[in-house]
């Protein structure tokens, strides 16, 4: 654990991403993605493309997917063949799959990490305000925290549909600060990749980011903030006293 000196010991609330924070949900994404693909007649996505392309919602996810998979050279040769084959052409059928096959998976290939309840038990015992903040589509992100029994301790859940702008914008996160009733500077911000990072700064909130989620391909500790845990069982002592 690196921690810098910053003073989390004021913290009034809290803020948590969901996937590759809070639940391992790469398993209910390749899956969803696997049975898509197949619906479009198109070749299965490899899993690490995946994994990097995960954090930016659902709808940038598909597209990143859709444009990769048509730019293979066994797709292409269809393409020029039929010259429909674009990702705006594809987009409505893939979502529209994707929804389907997604809703109906949701938290059977996905695990919560260690350390999560605990904090989250710690967290509402000092009766801390917490709320969840993802990217995911809110209807996706109440089925899998109800599935996984987690949805009991926030106040709120806001998912990528919820507000105009997705992470890394900061308006999310103003606007689940304003829903919680504290102050950005006090309400700090559990995230696992650069969005949410990039997000908690603009809006003013101290940010800790975990080490094992999903990072775009990138190393996690290279993105600015006051600290970087490999386990959320270490949080509630980063809250009680700041850590050097
Ligand atoms: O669905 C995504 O793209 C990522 O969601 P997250 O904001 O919970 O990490
Ligand atoms: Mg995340």
């Amino acid at each position: 654990m690196t921690v810098f000196a910053h003073d989390l010991t004021q913290i009034e609330a809290v803020i948590f991403d969901l996937d590759g924070t809070m639940v391992h949900t790469l398993g209910d994404f390749q899956v969803a993605l696997h049975r898509t693909m197949a619906d479009l007649d198109l070749p299965p996505v490899s899993n690490a493309l995946i994994e990097q392309t995960i954090g930016k919602g659902s709808e940038h996810l598909i597209r990143t997917l859709l444009a990769h998979q048509i730019t293979r050279p066994e797709v292409k040769g269809v393409g020029q063949a039929c010259p429909a084959l674009s990702v705006d052409a594809l987009f409505d059928r893939a979502w529209q799959r994707y929804q389907h096959h997604y809703l109906q998976i949701n938290g059977q290939f996905a695990d919560v990490y260690p350390g999560v309840l605990s904090a989250l038990q710690a967290f509402a015992q000092q009766g801390l305000p917490m709320a969840c903040l993802t990217n995911k589509p809110l209807s996706f992100a109440e089925a899998l925290l109800k599935e996984k029994s987690l949805d009991h301790f926030f106040a709120h859940v806001f998912g990528g549909d919820s507000f105009e702008l997705k992470k890394p914008d900061p308006l999310p996160i103003l606007k689940t600060c304003e829903a919680l009733g504290t102050a950005a500077g006090r309400t700090l911000v559990v995230g696992d990749s650069s969005n949410d990072a990039q997000a908690a700064h603009a809006a003013g909130c101290p940010v800790v980011l975990v080490t094992y989620g999903y990072n775009h391909g990138q190393r996690i500790q290279d993105t600015p903030a006051a600290a970087w845990l490999d386990s959320l069982a270490q949080l509630p002592d980063c809250l009680r006293a700041a850590v050097q």
